[in-house]
């Protein structure tokens, strides 16, 4: 299908959405951690997706260390995290579109209920629409010149070499396609920002690479020299949340939204549309004058342990959990809720994700491998919702603090 025929399918879907939906029969989330529960629970996934987590289970040893070369130095062992299970969560996205099993490593009580609450929420209500709108990552060298003038007689040369380091970059990576170059002058220093898209890797790893390639090429032929000149400017917003980054997109921007009717909102997370409205009100004015990018809840609850899991470079929370969540009453009385993540630094293959767990976790969401980015970055935009309905709620009906007294403490 071509990308106009996928969009075409993707209004459709989407016109066509149930208002509604049933829970399929139960993930046994009621049961406490135990023995008991992880058996059940492996047992449900077994069923539901022909799983069996060898690595994730301890059946298998991880032995063959030989796994880890390009992702660590001075190894001595594996730190253990303890990684749950949410859903089913219900996503209609461009390439995501079915329920999925969430799997999340975190040792904070009181987090997978939270998530596991939302998403029972919106699966009821039909679903998460989850759309991964565009993608870029950047890689932002600095330039440093005697004056204006030289700067300004580089630049042109630069300008005028676009389709040379487009195949410098096609090159250096098999998948990197050099996609935009930005300029930035502050007296006479110049930043460049080279964008690519990096096919289905997080590509910070890739666009470092062909943008070292490009410079070496720039080094030896441009008309006038620098005198210097850096890889990385600080500019770029690799692992930092700046407002550069907010405002375009870094990784993959994503969105997604749902529409909470009033009884559910009342039945399923015990408060109503008025309150979690009003919340969520509050809660971004207090946002702004916090001096805050973006106004959300918690987004880094929620990717760090899905990043921690998948194998995705765990630092880039510190971008991609910059977005924005709205709640706002609908006409009938219920609730409408959304979220964007401009900077969803995200891959399915490279980085740490063919590690053993990991490996065994994307491969639960049918994320594991080639053509699969795109998929998994919806699920993100379904789990970030999942989670930033569940704590306005309890925020809103002020349950907050009881859950965390009886979910994150010790007993
Ligand atoms: C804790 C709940 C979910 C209780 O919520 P509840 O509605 O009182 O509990 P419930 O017993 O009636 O259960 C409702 C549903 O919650 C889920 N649920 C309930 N218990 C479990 C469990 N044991 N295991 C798995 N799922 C559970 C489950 O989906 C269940 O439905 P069911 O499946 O039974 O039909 C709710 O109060 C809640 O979501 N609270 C918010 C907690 C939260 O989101 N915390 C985020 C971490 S806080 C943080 O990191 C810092 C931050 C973000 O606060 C910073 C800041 O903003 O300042
Ligand atoms: N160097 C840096 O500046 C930084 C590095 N990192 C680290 O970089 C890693 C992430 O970088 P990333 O570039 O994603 O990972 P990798 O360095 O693992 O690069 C991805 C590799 O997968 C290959 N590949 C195979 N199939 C595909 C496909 N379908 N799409 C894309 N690539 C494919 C690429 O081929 P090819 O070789 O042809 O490109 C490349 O070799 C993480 O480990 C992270 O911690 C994080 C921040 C900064």
């Amino acid at each position: 299908m071509s990308a106009l025929q996928d969009l075409e399918q993707l209004l459709e879907d989407i016109k066509n959405k149930p208002a509604s939906k049933t829970l399929p029969e139960g993930f046994p989330s009621e049961i406490p951690v135990s023995l008991q529960g992880i058996r059940k629970r492996l047992a449900f996934l077994l069923e539901k997706t022909d799983m069996d987590f060898p690595y994730l289970s301890g059946q298998q040893p991880f032995s063959d260390v030989s796994r880890l070369e390009g992702n660590i130095e001075n190894y001595i062992g594996m730190s253990m995290v303890p990684t749950g299970v949410i859903g089913p969560v219900s996503v209609l996205g461009s390439m995501a579109k079915g329920d999925f099993y969430i799997p999340l490593a975190t040792s904070e009580g009181s987090l997978l209920a939270s998530y596991h609450r939302g998403a029972r929420a919106c699966y009821l209500a039909g679903g998460a629409t989850s759309v991964c709108l565009i993608d870029g990552v950047q890689r932002s060298p600095v330039f440093k010149f005697d004056n204006l003038g030289n700067l300004g007689t580089f630049l042109v040369w630069i300008i005028g070499h676009l389709d040379e380091f487009r195949r410098i970059t096609e090159s250096a990576s098999r998948y990197a396609r050099l996609t935009d170059m930005k300029s930035n002058i502050e007296g006479n220093h110049l930043i460049l920002t080279f964008e690519y898209h990096t096919g289905d890797a997080s590509g910070q790893n890739m666009v470092t690479i062909c943008t070292d390639a490009i410079c070496q090429y720039i080094i030896q032929n441009a008309p006038v020299q620098p005198r210097f000149w850096f890889i990385e400017s600080n500019f770029s917003g690799d692992k930092k949340a700046t407002s550069q980054s907010f405002a375009n997109v870094r990784g993959k921007k994503v969105t997604a939204e749902i529409m909470l009717p009033e009884k559910l909102v009342t039945d399923v997370l015990k408060t109503t549309p008025v309150a979690m409205a009003e919340y969520w009100r509050s809660s971004t004015i207090g946002t702004i004058q916090s001096g805050s990018i973006g106004a959300q809840g918690h987004y880094a609850n929620g990717l760090t342990a899905l990043f921690i899991a998948t194998g995705q470079d765990v630092a880039c929370v510190s971008e991609a959990s910059v977005g924005i969540t709205r709640m706002e009453l609908t006409s009938d009385g219920g609730l409408y809720v959304s979220v964007t993540l401009p900077n969803l630094i995200v891959g399915t293959v490279g980085g740490g994700t063919s590690l053993p767990t990991q490996k065994e976790c994307l491969e639960l969401l049918g994320c594991y491998g080639a053509g699969k980015t795109r998929k998994f970055a919806e699920i993100c935009g379904a789990l970030v919702l999942a989670g930033e309905i569940s704590i306005a709620a309890a925020l809103s009906a002020g349950r907050f603090t009881a859950a965390h007294q009886k979910f994150g403490r010790k007993r």
